[in-house]
């Protein structure tokens, strides 16, 4: 299995489903694409999410046939088998399979077919974002990487933007690749910065051009001694 970051805006996404289980996923789904849900049931969650979201709920508890007859019609990109009735999470598989769509089976761990999918449990903090998947064998594992990688990613949004906006200037500047390099692994790993970053107040910005203006010169050479220690 390989994580890929996936576009879905302007897709589809079918969940069959209503519960727990199917809500999460809805979560996670709904500002990324349309998002369908079918249910004979809704949990408050869902109900709620449809009012002020793009959330479509479909009250039906469709038999295999019915699964076969909604994806035709509905022809999403990705489909969440989150029922609590195996034939029914069978049948929506086996329908993705058969159309080459994605499927994500919620309710079997451990080794996948072709063109199954995980949800990984995901840290973001602005364009960053972490994922994290235990290959569909530990879902409580995941989960509690998760939470501690919260933490320690803490600022990485910032700092993305900060170094996207360094390195164009940089570029503007015609300093060559090495020396780019060079500067942008310096800002990233730079103690100060990261303390920057996590104290309030504090201005990362200019820290980190600092720090790129110490190893960097528009030359591209670097200015420092041969102890290490930057040259003034
Ligand atoms: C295979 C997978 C398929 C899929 O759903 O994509 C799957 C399957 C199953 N999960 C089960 C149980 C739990 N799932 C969670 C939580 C999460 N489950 C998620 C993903 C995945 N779950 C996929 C693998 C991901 C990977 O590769 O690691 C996360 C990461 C993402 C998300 O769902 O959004 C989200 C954490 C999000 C977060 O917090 O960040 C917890 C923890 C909790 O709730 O505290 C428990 C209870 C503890 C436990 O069992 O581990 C069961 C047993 C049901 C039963 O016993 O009846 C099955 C089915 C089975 O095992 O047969
Ligand atoms: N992937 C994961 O993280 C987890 C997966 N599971 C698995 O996921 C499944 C669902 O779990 P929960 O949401 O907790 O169960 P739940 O009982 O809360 O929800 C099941 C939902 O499926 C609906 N449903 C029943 N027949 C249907 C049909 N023919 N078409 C459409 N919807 C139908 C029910 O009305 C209900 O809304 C379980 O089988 C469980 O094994 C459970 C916990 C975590």
């Amino acid at each position: 299995m390989i994580p890929l970051v996936h576009d879905l805006s302007g897709e589809t996404v079918l969940v069959f489903g209503g519960g727990n289980v199917a809500t999460r996923k809805a979560k996670r789904f709904v500002s990324e694409a349309r998002l369908i849900v079918v249910s004979p049931t809704f949990t408050d969650e869902l109900r709620s999410l449809a009012e002020d979201r793009s959330l479509e709920l479909v009250r039906d508890a469709p038999d295999p046939d019915g699964v076969r007859e909604l994806v035709d019609r509905i022809s999403p990109a990705l489909i969440v088998a989150a029922t609590d009735d195996p034939a029914v999470n069978a049948a929506a598989e086996a329908e993705a399979h058969e159309r080459g769509v994605l499927v994500n089976r919620t309710d079997v761990s451990g080794a996948r077919d072709s063109g199954s999918v995980v949800v990984p449990a995901t840290v973001e903090d602005g364009p960053v974002t972490v994922a994290i998947t235990t290959g569909a064998n530990s879902p409580a594992l995941a989960r509690h990487l998760r939470e501690r990688i919260e933490a320690e990613i803490e600022g990485a949004g910032e700092l993305a933007r900060i170094t996207g906006d360094l390195r164009a200037e940089l570029a503007e500047r015609e300093v060559p690749p090495e020396g780019r390099r060079e500067a942008l692994r310096a800002v990233v790993r730079s103690p100060d910065v990261w303390k920057a970053l996590q104290v309030g107040g504090a201005n990362p910005r200019q820290t980190a051009r600092r720090v790129a203006e110490g190893t960097c010169t528009d030359d591209g050479i670097e200015r420092r001694t041969d102890d290490g220690t930057r040259k003034s």
